[in-house]
């Protein structure tokens, strides 16, 4: 990175810092929220449901991954999936998101939004933030510089090192920074963070783009224990403001945060019910020691 790069940053992060040193409060400003919608599109969760999967079904040389699978899930809601591997989570997540089309079925964003007519893109612009095992951040950059460049996906890192922050972004990524509890760390560089650390910032990232709903792929692998107990308390303060669906492996991480856990085997939904309930059922029982 050239130096007029790094003093263009340092100049912004020193103006942010001193203007959202005051207004830091308790809960971190998070009362504010997220929920912006682009694709001139409003998610209608008037019928309870903010994402809607009927009878989906999809196979890979004749191998059907995901097989007749149905769920829904509510504004607001925390659901944990979990499933022995090859279950079918993460194609499942690769459908809502776009990346893969199913062969039948119905994949509904509220009530209104057939998300099998849009791309990847368009589904991640409508407000559907996917978060992969793997911390993706740009390391070369401070966390700050990290937050600021979601906002900004759709330019190249330089035109993005000069964008200005308007004072409801700069409102945001206090907030963010905050939530992920890395405001004390916004000049360090991505690249020096925990493991731990890298997750929280590539969640931060997601949330500058206000998703109304977020996949999270596997959040804790790799994490310290404290790092995953820090995890939990974050997702369950992003619950209520965001919709959350949590495919994770991690079953004392899922006992911390989960309400309804739903089991997936086979591509489709084996069991549903609180974690308690899914762990003594037998079919839960069997699918996992049958392996
Ligand atoms: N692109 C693909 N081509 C062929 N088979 C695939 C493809 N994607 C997934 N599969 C198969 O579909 C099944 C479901 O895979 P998937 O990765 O969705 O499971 P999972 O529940 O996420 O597993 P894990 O917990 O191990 O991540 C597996 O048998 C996998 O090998």
């Amino acid at each position: 990175m050239t130096p007029d790069l790094l003093d263009e940053g340092a100049r912004r992060v020193s103006a942010f810092a001193q203007k959202h040193q005051a207004g830091r409060t308790e809960s971190g400003g998070r009362e504010a929220g997220f929920g912006r919608l682009s694709m001139g599109q409003e998610v209608d969760t008037t019928h309870g449901r903010i994402l809607y999967l009927e009878d989906v079904s999809v196979s890979f040389d004749g191998f059907k991954a995901i097989n007749r699978l149905s769920l829904d899930i509510a504004p607001g809601e925390l659901r944990c999936i979990i499933g022995p591997n090859g279950a079918g989570k993460t194609t499942m997540m690769d459908i809502i998101t776009g990346k893969t089309r199913p062969d039948s079925g119905t994949v509904f964003f509220g009530s209104t939004i057939d998300l099998l007519r849009y791309t990847e893109p368009q589904i991640a612009q409508m407000g559907i933030g996917r978060k992969f095992q793997k911390p993706t951040v740009f390391e070369q950059l401070t966390v700050f510089e990290n937050l600021e460049l979601a906002l900004k996906t759709d330019k190249g890192v330089r035109s993005s090192m000069f964008f200005r922050l308007d004072s409801g972004h700069s409102d945001r990524l206090a907030e963010v920074l905050e939530t992920i509890q890395l405001s004390d760390g916004m000049t360090r560089l991505a690249g020096n963070l925990s493991h731990g650390q890298k997750q929280w910032l590539e969640i931060g990232m997601l949330l500058m783009q206000d998703p109304k709903l977020l996949l999270l792929d596997e959040p804790v692998a790799g994490m310290t224990d404290e790092e995953t107990a820090r995890t939990a308390e974050l997702f369950l303060t992003l619950k209520g403001r965001h919709s959350l669906m949590v495919v994770e492996h991690d079953m004392s991480f899922i006992r911390a945060i989960s309400e309804i856990v739903t089991v997936l085997s086979e591509g489709s939904v084996l069991a549903q019910g609180t974690l308690d309930q899914v762990q003594n059922d037998e079919r839960v029982i069997e699918v996992y020691l049958g392996r």
